[in-house]
């Protein structure tokens, strides 16, 4: 019987971050999927060598398909500008970050690739290089022409979704505009249908403002936004409750029947997320044209070449874009 088995694209990160250190971890296991590494050869040898592993490097061929062997890890070869000093980023390699990106994606967008997975970037080192970039959740969005995406977190029991991404808090309330959160829900709804098989999903809605606005008396963006573009769609049938003030709304009564929050903004739910999750959670981009999930954690670099970054969170990943390329 011939297996053709799927195929993940893991993009490295940040060079000088704990990017590189996670995927030479990955071969230390096999697994029914075969993982693509795009990294620089150099960067991984080295960095095994500052972790005493043994991994084999083989360059990647799109001829052929073969899950992932232990000890092995193929590797689509990019070359970083300047050499790299672990711990220590370089504004010179921002670009080398971008290009694995862009390999990543074009080649999920081509079919060489079933999905991708995102290892950490250090998004103030590519800005320094003279790159605008906000995340990959931008970036992706960009690179696919995909108009509106959705940030979604999730660990076991938890699903937060935000209604804006990385933002300055100053822009936060012009941006939830009532056309701008009705996409936003009716992204995550079709996503929580669509890729996660929830029948009908209950999602709880936070409030922008304390209280919720308090009844207007404490912002009047609930009232005049928010409440107008729920109504609409429960009216066509979807299952929302709120909004809800989001200092009370993440507690056991409400959660228990709920398949996801929506945070009106970054911090108001990654926080709780991470509190409940941190190191076993996963990033999942909804509405792109691709399957992207990303690790929960950022460059660490103070961990980078220590053997002390734990793999929990890029293996969940792994795990969850497996499950949504699974047919
Ligand atoms: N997926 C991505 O690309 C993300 C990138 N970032 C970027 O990462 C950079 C650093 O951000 P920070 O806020 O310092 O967050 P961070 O996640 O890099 O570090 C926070 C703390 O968690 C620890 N930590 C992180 N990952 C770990 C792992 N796998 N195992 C064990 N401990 C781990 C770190 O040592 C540190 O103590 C920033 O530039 C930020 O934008 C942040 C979050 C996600
Ligand atoms: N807090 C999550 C985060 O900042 C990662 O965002 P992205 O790079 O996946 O868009």
């Amino acid at each position: 019987m011939l297996t053709s088995y799927k195929r993940l694209i893991i993009t490295s990160g940040e060079p000088a971050g704990i990017g590189p250190d996670l995927c030479l971890i990955l071969a230390s296991q096999s697994l029914p999927v075969q993982l693509v590494i795009a990294a620089d050869p150099e960067l991984l040898s080295q960095r095994a060598r500052q972790l005493d592993l043994n991994v084999t490097l083989t360059t990647f061929n799109p001829e052929d398909r073969q899950p992932a062997k232990a000890g092995e890890l193929l590797v689509a070869p990019f070359s970083l500008s300047q050499p790299c000093l672990t711990g220590q980023t370089n504004p010179a390699n921002g670009q080398y970050v971008l290009d694995i990106l862009s390999y990543a994606v074009q080649g999920c967008m081509d079919g060489l690739f079933d999905g991708m997975v995102t290892g950490p970037v250090h998004k103030e080192v590519i800005n320094n290089a003279g790159v605008p970039f906000t995340g990959h959740t931008e970036f992706l969005a960009e690179q696919t022409q995909t108009h509106k995406v959705v940030m979604m977190l999730a660990t076991e029991g938890l699903r937060v979704a935000l209604a804006t991404t990385h933002l300055p808090l100053s822009e936060v309330a012009d941006a939830i505009t009532p056309d701008s959160l009705e996409e936003v829900i009716r992204i995550l709804n079709a996503d929580l249908v669509n890729k996660f098989g929830i029948i009908e999903p209950e999602v709880l809605v936070c409030g922008l403002n304390p209280h919720a606005g308090e009844g207007g008396h404490l912002g009047m963006e609930e009232i005049e936004v928010i409440i107008p573009v729920l109504d609409k769609l429960r009216r066509e049938g979807m299952n929302l409750k709120g909004p809800l003030p989001a200092d009370t709304l993440f507690n056991p009564n409400y959660l228990a029947s709920a398949d996801a929050v929506l945070a009106m903004y970054h911090d108001q739910g990654l926080p709780v997320l991470k509190y409940k999750g941190f190191g076993k959670a996963v990033n999942i981009t909804l509405g792109l044209p691709v399957v992207r999930t990303s690790v929960d954690h950022g460059t660490a670099l103070d961990l980078a070449g220590t053997g002390q970054a734990s793999p929990d969170s890029l293996l969940t990943a792994i795990d969850y874009a497996m499950q949504m390329i699974s047919e």
